[in-house]
């Protein structure tokens, strides 16, 4: 990468991790939630336990799984609850994996302790082909039915740090007003 886009970055991610702020971030398996923590944080940070939560100066990020550990299911309100944004990761190269997606996405946002929370979509992979651009997610998950909340949508590559510059800003302006 680089070396100038890679310093703003570096410079962003300090500006990031002195927001208060705490996060969700979901997806289904193999999305690449664990890919896009470690190239926010730089690298810097280890996956202990299910569901992990990841703290980095003032930055608290809760991961897990949707549709995988249905024990967890029952965690999910209470997990979420009170958090500054959802950030929801999509394998957009997935095709098989959309409606799973989308169901599981549209069950979450149904949660009536989540309404109002501010939700960041973001269709990782956009690196391999045949991945869906912005408005093929808008349109395979349905996002334009969401109308109880703020939603945005990027396209990223978490292995490639493509866009994460977009998200770190997004995120920065839903921290908590000091
Ligand atoms: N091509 C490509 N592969 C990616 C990208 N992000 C993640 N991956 C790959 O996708 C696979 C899953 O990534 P993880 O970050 O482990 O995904 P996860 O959502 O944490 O998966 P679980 O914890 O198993 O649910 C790994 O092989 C990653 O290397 C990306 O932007 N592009
Ligand atoms: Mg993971």
């Amino acid at each position: 990468m680089d070396a100038i886009i890679r310093s703003l970055l570096n410079w962003l991610r300090s500006l990031f991790f002195k927001q208060e702020m705490e996060l969700t971030l979901v997806g289904l398996q193999n999305s690449g939630k664990t890919t896009l923590v470690n190239v926010i944080a730089n690298g810097e940070f280890t996956e202990d336990m299910i569901p992990t939560k990841v703290t980095k100066g003032a930055v608290v990020m809760k991961l897990w799984d949707l549709g995988g550990q249905a024990r967890f299911r029952a965690m999910w309100e209470r997990y979420c609850r009170g958090v500054n944004a959802i950030v929801f990761v999509l394998d957009s190269a997935d095709h098989a994996k959309i409606p799973a997606a989308r169901t599981e996405l549209h069950t979450l946002l149904d949660k009536p302790q989540l309404v109002n929370i501010p939700i960041l979509v973001l269709g990782n992979k956009n690196d391999l082909p045949g991945a869906l651009n912005v408005e093929g997610i808008i349109e395979q998950l349905g996002l334009k039915s969401i109308t109880n909340r703020e939603v945005s949508c990027y396209s990223i590559s978490a292995k490639n740090s493509v866009n994460i510059d977009i998200t770190l800003n997004w995120l920065m302006k839903h921290a908590t007003s000091k």
